[in-house]
């Protein structure tokens, strides 16, 4: 026989109540991993243990959940065990709105302080100040490649990378009105501006475009002045009040950016192995024919797979090039060892940026 609405959600409180003791009995828990944890003076986040927790429910998940609503679940849960051990304080690119803190929250879980901050200079700033005990930085979007000033930045930054995540980045047009008349200017960040370069020339051509540290700053522009549009998301579209005048207005419908996590060594030293791992490395080889063959050697002898390979000038006036490199695999497994050992002494700059577990 089928059960009624009224019986249905009795089976539901039910197991909600038994959801709660269980979830209130696994903080006690991560409380006490706290205290043993401050007793040896050992890191609070432990992105390797929060991915293979992930992993094996995962695995381990009979449905009807789907596989993302268990790791978006974990998360959380997670977030709010580890805020219990510690508040950890995560710096991004602000203000409120911004995809960095998306990208921040979709990493770290809800239960954290934001440190939003003016420049990714300045998340870099507070973060190996300890202002913040980590910082989320954009490295790469697929429609316009490397986030330059993020790459730069990791060449002498004291920082490490202990994570990574990846966003869906949709861009809307915001304003006060919900229509595309009366625009005098669009405001936002010269990536936004560039992500959707297409749609303004079909739509706006004539509306000037206005560069803005951030698409938030640009929302929060628009909303003090109704001749002004901001691109930006949805999020940032009920934080200042303003209308969605035009939905996903960037060129490409994949449009995805890529997020690094960075701390100082001493806040979390390179995470174990987590099966699914990372190393992200700057070298910059001698300038002679060959030279740039002669890294990829190594990796292909040790059987190492390459994930990224980007280049930034050196700005020596000399054509030099870093080449930033990811390497599929962690330093625990000997032929990855091996490689890096190896190209370390081809290099005439070497400097690991982290080793992580792969992200979303
Ligand atoms: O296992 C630990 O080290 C914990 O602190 C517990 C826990 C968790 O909630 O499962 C919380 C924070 C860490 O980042 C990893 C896992």
């Amino acid at each position: 026989m089928t059960k009624t609405l009224a019986e249905l959600r009795a089976a539901i409180d039910a197991v909600d109540r038994e959801l709660l003791a269980a979830l209130n009995h696994r903080a006690a828990l991560a409380n006490e991993v706290g205290d043993l944890k401050r007793a040896e003076g050992t890191p609070v986040f432990r992105p390797e243990r929060e991915a293979a927790v992930i992993n094996g429910l995962q695995n381990a998940n009979p449905g009807p959940l789907k596989e993302n609503n268990v790791a978006n679940i974990w998360r959380e849960i997670m977030s709010a065990c580890r805020a219990l051990e510690a508040p950890q304080r995560v710096a991004f690119l602000g203000p409120a709105g911004t995809f960095s803190e998306q990208a921040a929250v979709q990493f770290f879980g809800s239960s954290i302080e934001r440190v939003p901050c003016i420049s990714i200079d300045e998340v870099f700033r507070a973060t190996a100040a300890g202002t913040a005990q980590f910082g989320v930085v954009p490295v790469e979007n697929s429609t316009e490649g490397v986030v330059a000033r993020s790459l730069d930045l990791f060449l002498n930054t004291p920082l490490h990378i202990v994570g990574e995540t990846s966003l869906l980045v949709r861009h809307n047009l915001l304003r006060q009105a919900n229509s595309l008349k009366d625009i005098e200017a669009v405001l936002a960040h010269p990536q936004a501006l560039a992500q959707c370069q297409g749609w303004l020339n079909a739509h706006l051509p004539d509306v000037e475009r206005r560069a803005v540290s951030s698409n938030a700053e640009g929302a929060r522009l628009a909303s003090t002045n109704p001749a002004w549009a901001g691109i930006a998301s949805d999020r940032a579209a009920t934080e200042f009040g303003l209308h969605i005048a035009a939905h996903a207005i960037q060129d490409d419908a994949f449009n995805r950016t890529r997020f690094a996590v960075v701390c100082l060594p001493q806040t979390l030293n390179a995470p174990e192995a987590s099966g699914k791992d990372c190393v992200s490395l700057i070298v910059s080889v001698p300038n002679r024919p060959g030279a740039v063959h002669d890294i990829l050697v190594p990796l292909k002898k040790h059987g190492v797979s390459m994930t990224r390979f980007e280049s930034r000038p050196a700005r020596s006036g000399q054509w030099e090039y870093y080449f930033y490199i990811d390497l599929q695999g962690h330093p625990s497994q000997p032929q990855v060892t091996a490689a890096l050992e190896d190209l370390r002494g081809l290099c005439a700059f070497y400097k690991v940026l982290g080793t992580y577990p792969l992200g979303e």
